[in-house]
């Protein structure tokens, strides 16, 4: 390891082993980078033992990133080193203890799947109304219990006599007696009996301390109170303690992330030092000062400095985009030209936006081009859950004859016809020799089983009849917005009334949207269409991905990250900042504190897009642009080449334009007679730029301009009656 990598305030915080120490430093100026050496720093020159050694990190990703950079600082030396999330480091203590607080060893972790299964058992013998209190609800409840470390005797205390807490409290009890009944443990338990462990036993704490001489934690701006106790108990020995940390980048304020954690650092461990880093060595002087500019418009922050020696880079992209398509290509076409002019691979970008349902036009636009990206900690998608069950009802109205399909939607919403009942109905079936959509469909004539079933089975039947016929002539848009509106999907989801169900309800919506861009360029805009375009469109999927993929992921999984070039999207009011913030001061700063964590992921270039006009969830809406892009200093800004050539074509005076004009259109004479035929969704053919789709269409009579994506070429805006287009039949 050489020190000298590092520069003199650096340097400070990895020397100054012992003792408590925080360090509080704005993005990028190598908090991150600090922890390694100062790991490293430890084992080559103070000789401390790995297994001495005890490092927490915030996510999976991050551990691992931190584990190659020691390893690259001192080779295999680090083996045998703590170092992962605070799950990960909490498994590795109860697996050996887990048996002196009454679990066996070989416990077992719940994930959210059967943490849901378990809490719609405790609501069903509690006698709780799930339509009242959700599981999701009560859910969200414990896990904000836990996280505050109240036991379900302690939570009864403080809330007791709120009609919907009591109940919760209730729930709590049972579900964590079960756990306990079933050997099990969810993610939250697993910090809180760790800490139970160190707590009740006075020798292994002991043991703890004494082995763990130097502790480190990143991102320490994001602990909650499970979180604080827990590196308190593990660090008391030595109190070598060092924590990093950015009170910009607090964005977990939601999940019980305290940002008195580190406001309190001092007070908790006395005599502890604090160190500022204030070089930034990521990015441009541009980027920087974008950001800097932002978050100090935040009023509860201390101000801090923070500068840079790098270049001052090139100005932030700026590019307002027509719609949500027009954004999502002007970032792949962007991507591609970049690319190649720089010769970069596709890992050295990333898409940042503020929520999971934004990914679904930007991996179109990926896929159509043909280049290859990931989502990072999310689903593809078209592989969510709420949108296969939803396709799988529209592949029944296609085709009842599918009876995965029909497995799979049968029970959702809940109907009571579960695995058993079906596989009576397929034993029905099968000895009539009918299909199972066959048998369904006699016994709802006939009234097979019981009342709660028999009700359930109708309810289906009568849907897919329904729109049977419908799917042969309707346009699938509106065929699929009607059926979505009649399964009771969005109305069980509703019910929930939690984040988790919302985003599900917005994935639907979002399917919507998604239908009706399938039929601007479809051929029949029907559904059997529909569904052979998207079977395609994961087939391909599977064939395209590869390790150098462009990241797209939401902002909150982009936090210590970084990247040569970063697109981040959706810059409009009501998205991000987000409309579930736009009341409460408090979580606009929160957002605004996400779009600096955004920003300073940039290492050379940023763009940033907004679009007048978006569809999403299946709504169409004109949005504000984002006050956070209002609050970087225009001269910061520079709006792309092609916007900027197609403003200087208009500056050009009015008669050589004209001139010109006529001249193009004697030349290429336009095919379109008739222009009032060029709507939204046509498709054309353009004697340069080929195959496209209209976009849009603005302008009065006679003087429309026209917006194209095409195939090729990307997006243009055209005079109508001078383009040379050819509608494609
Ligand atoms: N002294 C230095 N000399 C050269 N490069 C440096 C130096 N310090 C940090 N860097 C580089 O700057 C970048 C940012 O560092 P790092 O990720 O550690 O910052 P950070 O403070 O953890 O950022 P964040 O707040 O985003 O987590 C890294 O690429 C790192 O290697
Ligand atoms: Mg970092």
């Amino acid at each position: 390891m050489n020190i000298d990598l590092l520069n003199d305030m650096q340097k400070e915080a990895v020397i100054n082993t012992e003792g408590p120490l925080l360090i509080l430093a704005g993005a990028g100026s190598g908090k991150t980078r600090v922890l390694t050496h100062r790991i490293a720093y430890l084992i080559e020159e103070k000789e401390v033992f790995p297994s001495n050694i005890l490092a927490i990190t915030f996510t999976n990703k991050a551990a691992k990133e931190m584990r190659i950079r020691v390893e690259k600082l001192i080779g295999e030396a680090s083996n045998g080193m703590w170092m992962g999330t605070f799950h990960s480091i909490c498994v590795k203590i109860l697996r050996r203890y887990a048996s002196l607080i009454g679990y066996e060893r070989d416990f077992v972790i719940y994930d959210p799947t059967d943490q849901k299964t378990l809490a719609r058992e405790c609501l069903k013998e509690l006698n709780i109304d799930e339509k009242k209190t959700t599981f999701r609800y009560v859910l969200g409840k414990i896990s904000e219990a836990k996280n505050d470390m109240l036991t379900p005797k302690e939570y009864e205390k403080l809330y007791s006599g709120d009609f919907y807490l009591d109940k919760v409290v209730k729930v709590y009890e049972l579900y964590q007696r079960k756990l306990i009944n079933n050997n099990a443990m969810d993610f939250d338990d697993l910090i809180l009996n760790a800490i139970k462990v160190l707590k009740e036993n006075e020798k292994i704490l002991s043991d703890y301390q004494r082995k763990f001489k130097y502790v480190l934690v990143d991102e320490y701006q994001d602990t909650n109170k499970a979180q604080y106790v827990l590196v308190r108990y593990l660090s008391m020995g030595y109190v070598n303690l060092c924590v990093v940390g950015d009170n910009d980048q607090s964005i977990y304020g939601w999940r019980g992330a305290d940002i008195r954690n580190i406001r309190d650092f001092e007070k908790d461990f006395p005599g502890a030092k604090i160190i500022k880093l204030e070089q930034n060595y990521r990015s441009s002087v541009n980027i920087l000062n974008a950001a800097n500019n932002v978050i100090k418009n935040n009023i509860n922050r201390k101000s801090k400095k923070l500068w840079t020696d790098n270049d001052l880079g090139e100005k932030i992209h700026y590019y307002k985009a027509q719609s949500e398509m027009d954004e999502a290509y002007f970032v792949v076409r962007n991507l591609i030209a970049d690319k190649k002019r720089n010769k970069r691979n596709n890992l050295d970008y990333a898409v940042l936006y503020r929520t999971n349902a934004q990914s679904r036009v930007l991996e179109d636009a990926f896929r159509r081009e043909g280049v290859s990206y990931k989502l990072v900690g999310g689903t593809k998608f078209y592989d969510r859950r709420e949108i296969k069950d939803f396709i799988s009802y529209m592949r029944i109205i296609q085709n009842p004859v599918d009876e995965l399909s029909i497995k799979r939607a049968i029970n959702i919403p809940k109907r009571g016809i579960g695995p058993k009942t079906i596989e009576k109905i397929k034993g029905f079936a099968y000895e009539n020799n009918l299909s199972l959509y066959q048998a369904l469909v006699y016994a709802a004539k006939k009234d097979l089983f019981s009342k709660k079933i028999n009700k359930g089975i109708k309810e289906f039947v009568t849907i897919i009849e329904k729109y049977k016929n419908d799917a042969l002539e309707r346009k699938v848009s509106f065929l699929m917005e009607d059926v979505l509106n009649d399964i009771g999907y969005i109305e069980e989801l509703k019910l929930d009334n939690t984040l988790e169900s919302r985003s599900r309800i917005e994935n639907l919506r979002e399917m919507i949207s998604a239908a009706k861009e399938f039929e601007r360029t479809s051929e029949t805009g029907l559904l059997a269409e529909f569904l052979e375009e998207f079977s395609l469109r994961s087939d391909i999927d599977n064939v395209e991905e590869d390790d150098d993929s462009v990241l797209l992921m939401t902002l909150h999984s982009a936090k210590g990250l970084e990247f040569p070039i970063v697109f981040m999207v959706g810059l409009e009011e009501g998205i991000f900042p987000s409309s579930r913030s736009l009341n409460e001061d408090e979580s606009v700063e929160e957002e605004r504190r996400l779009m600096y964590v955004g920003i300073t992921r940039a290492e050379e270039k940023l763009f940033i897009t907004h679009s007048s006009i978006r569809s999403m969830y299946g709504k169409t809406s004109c949005n504000l642009v984002s006050r956070f892009i209002e609050e970087i200093p225009s001269e910061l800004l520079d709006v792309p080449k092609d916007e900027v050539a197609s403003r200087k074509t208009r500056k050009t005076s009015f008669t050589s334009q004209m001139k010109a004009d006529l001249a193009y259109k004697e030349k290429s004479k336009s095919k379109i007679e008739d222009v009032t035929v060029i709507k939204t969704g046509t498709k054309v053919f353009h004697k340069i730029f080929g195959e496209g789709t209209v976009v849009s269409l603005k302008g009065n009579k006679g003087e429309e301009n026209v917006t194209i994506v095409f195939k090729t070429k990307g997006i243009k805006k055209l005079k109508l009656s001078i383009a040379p287009l050819e509608i494609i039949q």
